[in-house]
């Protein structure tokens, strides 16, 4: 069974003073991409690339198994985007964004948005253009899910958005993956989010994937660990992320390999420590 829903292949686009990619990845059904990358990154352009806003220099995107340019409209009716399209029309109201964008899909859910506006506190009367920086994101997230997309593709969508509301936006996006044919690509810059919402992380730095993993793995492998002796075969050693040296600790990237090794140097561990997945951002963003 393919179980890819969204495969991107040799991604790429020049700017003037920008690359991006070439970049490939894959989003399995069911699961929620954390995109992760210091400002610049190239997240919002690898969104916009997706959806055809930019035009790529190569690469392919296929969406369940078909080439996504293909089938244009049909790939539009089974994603939802939440990131700042909306901000070209200022002048119109909530109602009449909603009106307009439910035109153009199918499976729109007029009962799931009035749902969303009560539970958001959202005065549709509003110009968008007038909308509190919070607001204008919780509209974009709620106009983003009505139309029960396959894909959801968020773009640091709490950012400036209230505690609370930030909470509930975790709770939707759960409820959106609850059955399991659903995926997400969130870029965020909140560890919480990462934390609580993501099964794989992708980093972009300059334009490039520089890690992938799953988030599982990270609390598998990666951990502080102190030891008896600090030698160098242990610093050197390929798992051997970061080493404290006034303190005797190490951190790795995969605690099994490094036990192996300590336990032929007759090194004994002390103390083991598992990390936070903020912890371990830290090293997945290369420093600048
Ligand atoms: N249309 C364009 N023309 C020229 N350069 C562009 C264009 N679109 C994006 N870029 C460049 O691409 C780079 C990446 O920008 P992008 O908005 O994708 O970063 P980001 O990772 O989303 O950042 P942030 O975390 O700040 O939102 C920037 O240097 C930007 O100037």
């Amino acid at each position: 069974m393919n179980t890819s829903l969204l495969s991107v292949e040799g991604l790429s686009k020049d700017f003037k003073y920008f690359t991006f990619g070439t970049v490939d990845f894959h989003v399995e059904i069911g699961t929620v991409v954390a995109l992760i990358g210091e400002n610049g990154s190239g997240k919002s352009t690898l969104f916009r690339l997706l959806l055809n806003i930019l035009h790529a220099d190569e690469g392919k995107i296929t969406f369940f198994g078909e080439d996504r340019q293909v089938d244009d409209a049909q790939f539009k009716q089974s994603v939802g985007y939440a990131g700042n399209l909306l901000d070209a029309f200022p002048y119109i109201s909530i109602k009449e964004l909603s009106h307009m964008i439910s035109y153009w899909y199918d499976n729109w859910n007029e009962d799931r948005y009035r749902y969303f506006c009560e539970r958001y506190a959202i005065d549709e009367r509003m110009k968008f253009g007038r909308c509190s920086t919070g607001i204008k994101k919780k509209v974009e997230f709620i106009l983003s899910i009505c139309h029960n997309p396959k894909l959801l593709i968020l773009d640091e969508p709490s950012s400036g958005v209230d505690i609370k509301s930030q909470r509930k936006m975790k709770e939707d996006i759960i409820e959106f993956m609850e059955d399991g044919t659903r995926s997400t690509i969130i870029a965020t810059h909140s560890v919480d989010e990462i934390t609580h919402l993501s099964d794989i992380l992708i980093v972009l730095h300059d334009g490039k994937i520089v890690n992938s993993m799953n988030k599982d793995d990270i609390y598998e492998n990666w951990a502080r660990v102190w030891v008896s002796d600090l030698k160098e075969s242990i610093i050197n050693h390929t798992n051997t992320v970061d080493v404290m040296y006034d303190s005797k600790q190490i951190i790795t990237n995969h605690l099994p390999n490094l036990e192996q090794m300590l336990t032929t140097e007759n090194i004994t561990i002390t103390h083991t420590q598992s990390l936070k997945i903020g912890e371990v951002i830290d090293y997945l963003i290369p420093q600048n």
